[in-house]
């Protein structure tokens, strides 16, 4: 059987996946907090996560894994757009016009995903429907001794849990003199975080010991997380910068909820996608959506492409030239495999590639290798692997055949007129290109070209019924 190594977080090392029951490999990502689309940041997780569980399914069977990513639907974000609508004049209640702002943002959230090509999680748990689960699991770690309660507010003792730091390598200490931690007059040690916390009345609100509140972000992962997967599972992920506090703040309260139990085997943490040179973010307001892209005509496949083309554990920057270049390999591709069936397995190079920390770049070389080699039934089999090529997917590139042909027609229209020392004619052609939004490359072998993000087909009928294309 195929041996996957995977970089785990928690021992800084490539170690081999070892399931704890290959009859169910149990995995659970951090899903979107659900109040506006999602930027190109947030669907880094969600590939590389799709990549890992095509992965495993290939390894150890389509049914032998569970996928859980949550939808965090209880949040002041959320709350505030919701009173935003009402001041706007809305004539619904807040607790409905809360509900209409998750149920919107849930919808685009899938549509987006769907259209990169992500298969949906197994479980979509909304944590507003374990809020009972979060109730008790903070009721059983003050029991044990591992959190309390003050003025409304539940609080973990972090001292309480010796290995608290471990995940990201810091100490208490460290972490106190360098993060912004909030400090409240009811708190035992600043480092403590909230697991409950009170809910004023013109806010979702639910019963609970402490009074009417709501439950903080970390606890819902693990309170949902053992619900759906139970309190020792394979892989745990998410981005980098949820290692601390809230992939630090999971751990102590699973672990401490159940002790012994271990948690998550294996800590998976993609790097971030950066705009020049900082991370991409809703609050630094250097973001842009994958709606944004799509609505471009950028199709789902191109950016799908371009984000598994550098590792997971690398920062990367989304630029146009990525783009232009996959969408070239891409409808080469899909007319290689045209008309044709996929191999019964993927080639043994990309299986390798993937199974080896989830290195796509390595198996995007590998399926250049089988297109170079005119195996279009291995590259198929395999692209699939990667979540390319799959069925009805390339429709993109399809629709663009009228396309291609205008494009070639124009392109020799432009050489004749060239040797008939017609530059008028040239000059109008590569005018008319560049206005049409196709990007034309003079090269030893010929001319290659390229859609651009605002390409426009109209403009580009015209211009070769103007020349007779
Ligand atoms: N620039 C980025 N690159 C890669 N992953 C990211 C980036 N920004 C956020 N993520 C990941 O996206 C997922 C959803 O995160 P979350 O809903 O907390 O994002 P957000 O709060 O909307 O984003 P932001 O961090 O921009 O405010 C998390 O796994 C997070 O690590
Ligand atoms: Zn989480």
């Amino acid at each position: 059987m195929t041996q996957i190594r995977l970089t785990n977080t928690r021992t800084r090392t490539k170690e081999v996946l070892v399931p704890i029951d290959p009859a169910n490999l149990r995995l659970y990502l951090c899903g979107p907090t659900v109040y506006d689309r999602a930027h190109l940041g947030n669907a880094r997780p969600v590939l590389v996560f799709d990549l890992l569980v095509r992965l495993l399914r290939h390894v150890y069977g389509e049914g032998a894994v569970t996928y859980v990513r949550n939808f965090t639907d209880v949040d002041d974000k959320i709350n505030a757009e919701a009173q935003r609508r009402r001041e706007a004049g809305s004539p619904l209640s807040l607790e409905a016009l809360i509900a209409e702002r998750t149920e919107e943002t849930i919808g685009w959230y899938h549509a987006d995903m769907d259209a990169l090509g992500a298969a949906r999680p197994d479980h979509e748990p909304r944590a507003t429907a374990y809020v009972g689960q979060m109730v008790a699991m903070t009721a059983d770690l003050i029991a044990k001794g591992h959190a309390y309660a003050a003025e409304g507010h539940v609080l973990f003792d972090v001292r309480s849990f010796p290995d608290y730091g471990k995940l990201s390598g810091r100490s208490v200490d460290d972490m106190i003199a360098g993060a912004r931690v909030e400090v409240a007059p009811f708190k035992r040690d600043p480092m403590d975080f909230v697991l409950w916390k009170p809910s004023s009345d013109d806010l979702p609100g639910w019963d609970s010991p402490w009074g009417r509140g709501r439950p903080g972000w970390h606890i819902e992962c693990s309170a949902m997380s053992a619900a759906l997967l139970g309190p020792h599972f394979d892989i745990h992920g998410g981005g980098m910068d949820l290692q601390f506090p809230h992939h630090e703040n999971e751990i102590a309260q699973s672990c401490c909820a159940h002790p012994g139990a271990g948690f998550a085997n294996v800590w998976l943490h993609n790097e971030m996608l950066q705009v020049e040179g900082r991370k991409m973010s809703k609050s630094l307001g250097n973001f842009f959506t994958v709606r944004d892209l799509l609505d471009r005509g950028v199709p789902g496949e191109v950016i799908r492409f371009v984000m598994l083309s550098t590792h997971y554990r690398k920062p990367m920057d989304w630029t146009e030239a990525k783009a232009h270049d996959a969408e070239a390999v891409l409808r080469r591709w899909h007319g290689i495999v045209a008309g044709i069936e996929p191999a019964p397995i993927p080639a043994p190079a990309v299986i390798a590639a993937l199974a080896d920390d989830l290195n796509a770049a390595g198996a995007i070389a590998a399926l250049h290798d089988l297109a170079a080699k005119g195996d279009g039934a291995g590259l198929l089999a395999s692209a699939r692997m990667l979540g390319l090529l799959l069925p009805g997917m390339g429709d993109w590139a399809r629709a663009g055949d009228g396309v291609a042909a205008r494009i070639e027609a124009l392109l020799e229209a432009r050489m004749a007129a060239r040797k008939a020392r017609d530059f008028a004619a040239a000059d109008a052609i590569r005018d008319g290109f560049a206005a049409a939004g196709v990007a034309v490359k003079d090269t030893a072998q010929g001319a290659e070209w390229s859609l651009s993000p605002g390409f426009d087909a109209e403009a580009l009928a015209r211009l070769a019924e103007a020349h007779g294309a």
